[in-house]
């Protein structure tokens, strides 16, 4: 079990005022369950993610992680205890290849087993596995490595940052398909996927809207989904035309 507990955040804005960037967040997330949180644009999504990674401290409030007080532990340490982060930009590592990094995240990897994540991200392996992993990758190919990289983590807790983000049509069918599979009904596994996409929100097992720092709404798909799906399918006809998404 996963709790937070009033979580509050804030950064340094213009004037040297304070920014709250999730006010007094409680939220508690269950092993075997697919969590799909979205909301619009600065709502704090990323900010609480980090939170649970470690990337970003609280200002107040408590990680809890099955009864542990995770709050003070480094990326680090919290990775040692089975959370893994993909991040919405991944970073890149010139020097190091998509074989190299895919061994990090999985250093008992077969090589044959590192094919399997990429091409389940939709990358074909020979292409791909002594590519450097620098700015030479597109967004897009940079994406689908990053998610092979949580994949292969293979851990109890992982977060996947808009795994739909700058990745054509076609993949992200398959990477919907993919963390179903691995996710969906896994009673050791908890996945929590920042996401707007319409095929994926309704077929997690609750959907958690945030706003404007704070959870606005939570509960199961079939009770959120149809309260924001107007909003979203909306945003994904301006974003991607309606006739992509068959959204008139
Ligand atoms: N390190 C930081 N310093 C200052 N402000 C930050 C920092 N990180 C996030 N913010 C601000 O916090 C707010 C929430 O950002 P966050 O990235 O969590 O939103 P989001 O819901 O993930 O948005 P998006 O859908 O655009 O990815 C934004 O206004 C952002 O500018």
């Amino acid at each position: 079990m996963l709790e937070l507990r009033n979580i509050n955040v804030a950064f340094d804005g213009d004037n040297g005022s304070s920014k709250e960037i999730l006010k007094d967040v409680s939220l508690s997330l269950e092993p075997g369950k697919l969590y799909g949180i979205t909301g619009p644009n600065g709502g704090g999504k990323t900010s609480l993610a980090k939170v649970i990674m470690g990337i970003y401290t609280p200002n107040s409030g408590q990680v809890i992680l099955d009864g542990e007080d995770i709050t003070g532990l480094s990326v680090t340490e919290r990775a040692h205890r089975g959370i893994a982060y993909a991040f919405q930009n991944p970073p890149r590592f010139k020097g190091l290849s998509v074989s190299d990094i895919m061994k990090i995240a999985g250093p008992q990897l077969e090589t044959t087993e590192v094919r399997g994540y990429l091409r389940d991200v939709g990358l074909c392996p020979e292409d791909y596995l002594d590519r450097d992993v620098g700015p030479g990758l597109s967004g897009g190919e940079a994406k689908r490595i990053e998610v092979a990289q949580l994949l292969a983590r293979n851990a109890r807790i992982s977060i996947f940052d808009e795994p739909e983000s700058g990745v054509d049509l076609w993949t992200i069918q398959k990477l919907i398909d993919i963390i179903l599979k691995r996710y969906k009904r896994n009673p050791e596994k908890m996945a929590i996927v920042i996401s707007h996409n319409e095929q994926f929100l309704p077929v997690c097992d609750e959907i958690i809207l945030i706003s404007e720092g704070k959870v606005q709404q939570r509960g199961t798909a079939a009770e959120i989904w149809p309260l924001i799906k107007d909003e979203i399918c909306c945003k994904m006809r301006d974003q991607c035309g309606g006739i992509a998404h068959g959204v008139q």
